[in-house]
C-alpha cells in the first residue's frame, strides 16, 4: 500500500480521501517546518502533500528515495525544487483552480479596504476617536483597474471589478486578443497600464520576467495617487521602492498579502499608515482549503494507485480514461527503447520516434517519455518517464516525434530510431490483442517476435547451415531455446536471429557465440 505524508496544515478531508482510496497516510501538519525531521523521514514515503510551509529543497529530494509524487494544495510551487524533482523522476502537481475565486475575492476585499481605509478606520473607532473627517475615501465605480497577469485569478478579479462598474485594463503578454474580448477587458502594454490605472492589482507568478515588475522605474511611471494590491507573490514589487513611493504620496496606498520574505515580521512597510497587510491569506477560506485538500488528495491517490496524472507541472496529464489505453503502448515504447538502448554503445546523436495508425491519435508525450526511458536505462539506472525527457534535453540529444495515419498493414505501430556517429538503428513494434508488445522490424528487417525476459540477438550473413550451427552451439553451452525468430534483408544478405532463451547468458557464453562462423554481432538482451 503506498504511503503519503501530509506535512502542512491541510484540511483533514485529505486524510479521509487518502484512506478511502487505499493509501496509507501520516498527517503531521507541523513536520514541514522542521527541515531536519523531514529529511529523516522522507525516505519512507511514496507521496508528499504540502501547502507553502514545507520547503521541498534539493536536499530533501535527494533523501526522498521512494517519493513518486509531490502534491501542492494550492497554486504556487515556488517552495518545491521542480528541476531536482524532475531529475529524480518525481511528479510535481498542484491544484490550479481550487483557490482562485477565494484569492480573487481577497484582492477585491483589499482593493475596497484601501479605497475606504477600513483597517485604519476600524482601529481609530475602537480607540474611541470617532475621526469621521479623517477617513475620506474614493469610489471605485468608473475607476480604472490595471491587472498585471490575467490568468485564472486575474480574470476572476476582472469579472468582479466589472460588477463594481470599474473599467478594466490588463497587461499580460500571453493574453490573446480573443480572450481579452471574451473577458471584456482592454489588453494594454505595461507602460500604458501604469499611466492609466487608479488601482493596480498583480496576478502573475514570480519568474525571472516578473520579478520586480513594479520596480522603482515602473513606480515612477504610475498615475499619482494610485493604489496597489498584491495577492500573488512577494518579489513582484520592489519593496524599498514601494516604501519610498508611499512615503512620497506618489502611491496613495498599498495592500499586500505577500512579501519578499515570509513570514514577514519586521518589514519596514508595516510602519506606514497607508499600507494594509495580511499574512498570505489569499487562499484562506474554508471553501478553498476544502477544495485544494480534496483535489490534491484525489490527484496523489490517482497517480499512486492507477498512474492517472492530473495537473502535473513536469509531466503531461494522463486522464483516467486514457491511462488503460496508453498502458500497453507505454510498455511497447519502453521495450523498443530498451532494445535500441541495449544495442547502442556510442554517443547518441539523436532519437526519432514515429507513431503510425491508432497510436498516433493517442497522447504520445507519455509514450515518448517511456521510449526515452528505455533508451537511457541501460546507461542510467535512475531514469524514469518523468526524468527521461529532461535528461535527454540536458545531454543535448534531439528527439524528433512524428505521428501519421495508418499506411501499412499494421493498425498501429511505433518505430524508434537511435542515431549515432556509426549508424541509425531502427526498431519497430506493435501491440497485439493480448496487450503484449511485439517486435515487427529491426534495422529494416521484418520479423515477428515476442520479447521475453532473456534474449540473444545475433546478426549474421544469411548462409546455409548458420541456424543449425547456432542451435547446436547453444545446446553445447547448455542454453535452452524457448523461441527462435529469424529475419533477413534478402537471400544471402544481412540476417538477424532473435532467440528467446531460458536463464541469463554468461559473458563467456556470449563471447563463444560471437566467434561462431558467420556471426557479425552477438548481444544478450534483458527485458
Ligand atoms: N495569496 C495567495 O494566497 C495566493 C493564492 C493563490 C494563488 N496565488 C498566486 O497568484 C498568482 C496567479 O495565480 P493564477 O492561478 O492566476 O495563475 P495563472 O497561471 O492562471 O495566471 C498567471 C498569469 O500571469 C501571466 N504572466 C506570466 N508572465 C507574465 C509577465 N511577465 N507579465 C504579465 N503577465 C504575465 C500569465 O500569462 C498568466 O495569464 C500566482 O503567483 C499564485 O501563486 C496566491
Ligand atoms: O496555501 C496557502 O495558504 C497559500 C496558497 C497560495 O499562495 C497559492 O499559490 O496557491
Amino acid at each position: 500500500m503506498p504511503k503519503v505524508l501530509v506535512s502542512d496544515k491541510l484540511s483533514k478531508t485529505a486524510v479521509q480521501i487518502f484512506k478511502d482510496n487505499g493509501v496509507e497516510v501520516d498527517y503531521l501538519p507541523d513536520l514541514g517546518k522542521d527541515k531536519d525531521k523531514l529529511l529523516e523521514v522522507i525516505g519512507q514515503y511514496d507521496g508528499l502533500a504540502i501547502r507553502s510551509a514545507t520547503k521541498v529543497t534539493e536536499k530533501i529530494i535527494a533523501a526522498a528515495n521512494n517519493l513518486k509524487v509531490i502534491g501542492r494544495a494550492g497554486i504556487g510551487v515556488d517552495n518545491v525544487d521542480i528541476p531536482a524533482a524532475t531529475k529524480k523522476g518525481i511528479i510535481v502537481m498542484n491544484t490550479p483552480f481550487g483557490n482562485s475565486i477565494t484569492t480573487a475575492e481577497h484582492a477585491i476585499s483589499l482593493m475596497l479596504s484601501l479605497a475606504r481605509q477600513i483597517p485604519e478606520a476600524d482601529a481609530s473607532t475602537r480607540a474611541s476617536k470617532w475621526e469621521k473627517n479623517r477617513f475620506m475615501g474614493v469610489e471605485v465605480t468608473s475607476k480604472v483597474l490595471g491587472i498585471i497577469g490575467a490568468g485564472n485569478i486575474g480574470s476572476i478579479v476582472a469579472d468582479r471589478a466589472q460588477g463594481l462598474r470599474m473599467k478594466v485594463i490588463a497587461f499580460d503578454p500571453f493574453l490573446s486578443p480573443e480572450r481579452a474580448l471574451d473577458l471584456g477587458i482592454e489588453k494594454v502594454e505595461l507602460d500604458d497600464l501604469l499611466a492609466r490605472a487608479d488601482f493596480i492589482t498583480l496576478h502573475t507568478p514570480l519568474t525571472e520576467q516578473t520579478k520586480n515588475i513594479l520596480s522603482r522605474e515602473a513606480l515612477a511611471k504610475v498615475k499619482d495617487g494610485v493604489r496597489i494590491i498584491n495577492c500573488a507573490r512577494g518579489g513582484l514589487i520592489d519593496e524599498a521602492a514601494l516604501y519610498d513611493a508611499l512615503k512620497a504620496g506618489k502611491v496613495a496606498g498599498a495592500a499586500l498579502d505577500v512579501f519578499v520574505e515570509e513570514p514577514a515580521v519586521n518589514n519596514p512597510l508595516f510602519e506606514l499608515p497607508n499600507v494594509i497587510c495580511t499574512p498570505h491569506l489569499g487562499a484562506s477560506t474554508t471553501e478553498a482549503q476544502e477544495n485544494v485538500a480534496l483535489q490534491v488528495a484525489e490527484q496523489i491517490s490517482a497517480y499512486l494507485m492507477t498512474g492517472e496524472i492530473t495537473n502535473a507541472l513536469n509531466f503531461p496529464s494522463i486522464s483516467a480514461e486514457e491511462a488503460p489505453r496508453l498502458t500497453p503502448y507505454v510498455k511497447l515504447a519502453e521495450t523498443l527503447g530498451s532494445f535500441a538502448g541495449q544495442l547502442t554503445d556510442s554517443d547518441i546523436k539523436g532519437i526519432r520516434i514515429e507513431y503510425e495508425g491508432t497510436v498516433a491519435g493517442l497522447n504520445v508525450r507519455p509514450l515518448t517519455a517511456a521510449a526515452l526511458t528505455g533508451v537511457m536505462k541501460p546507461q542510467l539506472q535512475d531514469v524514469n518517464m518523468v526524468s527521461a525527457p529532461q535528461i535527454a534535453k540536458d545531454r543535448g540529444i534531439p528527439v524528433e516525434v512524428i505521428t501519421r495515419e495508418q499506411q501499412g498493414a499494421y493498425e498501429s505501430y511505433i518505430r524508434l530510431t537511435v542515431v549515432t556517429d556509426k549508424q541509425e538503428r531502427g526498431v519497430a513494434g506493435t501491440v497485439f490483442a493480448n496487450g503484449k508488445p511485439r517486435i515487427i522490424q529491426v534495422k529494416g528487417i521484418n520479423m515477428e517476435a515476442e520479447l521475453t525476459p532473456s534474449m540473444l540477438y545475433v546478426t549474421n550473413e544469411d548462409r546455409p547451415g548458420h541456424i543449425g550451427r547456432l542451435g547446436t552451439l547453444l545446446g553445447q553451452l547448455g542454453v535452452n531455446i524457448a523461441n527462435f525468430n529469424l529475419g533477413r534483408v534478402e537471400e544471402g544478405g544481412d540476417a538477424i536471429a532473435l532467440v528467446s532463451i531460458d536463464g541469463k547468458l554468461a559473458d563467456d557464453q556470449l563471447a563463444t557465440i560471437g566467434k561462431l562462423e558467420g556471426v557479425k554481432q552477438a548481444r544478450a538482451l534483458r527485458f
